[in-house]
């Protein structure tokens, strides 16, 4: 659905040249829900816009539903464009309409009736829960209210694809989730192709099928969401994905040397790093049963992803030094990744 094509911007500053996006050439499925995630100023905003030309590429090619719009004459452009809905961190409303004004307004010029504008408007109401808010105006929303709104107007003109620009960074994480619901339910019952930015992994996490790993202006890692949660290739990915894990306070629970982690005789500390497909075996009552080791778990962190238990466990191994060392043979014999944190 979308093609970006060895894509490049580069900002001309009286100063200096900033390389805001740098050969950056993705594919996105039509009906995909895709994620770039990066720090701030990794280029992810710039690359966004450059998805409908808000943002011209300095070069490289962006063809959307198989249209190269890189080649388009303006005409034809904004026509194109129509069918790419955007929504934007703080809404972008405008104040002097009411809710209803504001979903019509992209509708201005369509050749639609007054009727038939009303008629989507108040289907765009409804598909938003809105539709008790047609007649106030922007300032009586609430943000998550206002963002309905920004969608049910980016929905106006029927769109294949949806961009959000950090649609969710200016929510609390409550109505995150229901904004993130409400875009997974346009996705699936309108079969819109979803691409969202966002420096929040939670945010990824709950909705992405594939994602891109955005680092000074390059994409340093992409793929099902799967894939890069449970083995990263890039520091960067592991800081996303460790802002989202309580795992690595072990390491400071060992430094202070808390009792959750003071070990008795025969014991050892490990953590246990679960991957794509094997959370769901029972590997734990196993290893104690096979070589006879108790096994206590201390803490852990373990999400559900695409529907995949995912994560982290720190568990006190106590038993013969043998046995322990062949528990550990065991796990990762079952792609369980180990560490020894400490032995007694
Ligand atoms: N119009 C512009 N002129 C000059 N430099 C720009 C312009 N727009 C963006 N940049 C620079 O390009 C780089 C990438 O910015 P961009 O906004 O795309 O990053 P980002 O990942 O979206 O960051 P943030 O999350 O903070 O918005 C930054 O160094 C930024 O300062």
């Amino acid at each position: 659905m979308i093609k970006l094509n060895h894509i490049t911007k580069t900002f001309q500053t009286p100063s200096l040249e900033v390389h805001a996006c740098k050969d950056v050439t993705l594919d996105i499925g039509a009906g995909e829900i895709y994620g770039i995630i990066g720090f701030s100023g990794a280029g992810k905003s710039t690359l966004v816009r450059c998805i409908n030309l808000l943002e011209r590429p300095t070069s490289g090619q962006v063809s959307v539903d198989g249209i190269e719009l890189t080649s388009l004459p303006e005409k034809e452009l904004r026509a194109v464009r129509k069918k790419i809905g955007m929504i934007f961190q703080h809404f972008n409303l405008m104040r002097s309409r009411t809710v209803a004004q504001n979903i019509a307004y992209p509708l201005k010029g369509s050749g639609l009736s007054k009727e038939e504008i009303n008629k989507k408007v108040n289907e765009l109401l409804k598909l938003v829960d809105l539709e008790e808010k047609a007649n106030v105006y922007p300032s009586q929303l609430s943000g998550g209210q206002k963002q309905r709104v920004a969608i049910a107007r980016s929905l106006a003109n029927d769109p294949k694809v949806l961009l959000c620009d950090e649609a969710t960074s200016a929510l609390d994480p409550q109505t995150t989730k229901s904004i993130l619901r409400l875009l997974k339910h346009v996705n699936e019952q309108l079969g819109i192709t979803i691409v969202l930015i966002t420096h929040e992994m939670a945010v990824i996490k709950e909705i992405c099928n594939r994602v891109a790993v955005m680092e000074n202006g390059e994409v340093v890692e992409e793929g099902n969401i799967l894939d890069v949660f449970s083995s990263p290739k890039q520091q960067v990915t592991r800081d996303f994905i460790d802002s989202t894990s309580t795992i690595n306070k072990i390491y400071e629970l060992i430094e202070t040397d808390d009792p959750i982690v003071q070990l008795a005789k025969g014991e050892s500390l490990v953590i246990l790093h679960y991957t794509a497909g094997n959370t769901d075996k029972a590997l734990i009552s196993d290893v104690s049963r096979q070589f006879n080791i108790d096994s206590n778990i201390a803490f852990g962190n373990i999400e559900i992803i695409q529907n995949t238990p995912l994560g982290s466990l720190v568990v006190k191994l106590s038993g013969e030094e043998e046995n322990i060392q062949k528990t550990i043979l065991y796990l990762r014999e079952h792609n369980v990744k180990v560490e020894v944190l400490k032995t007694c």
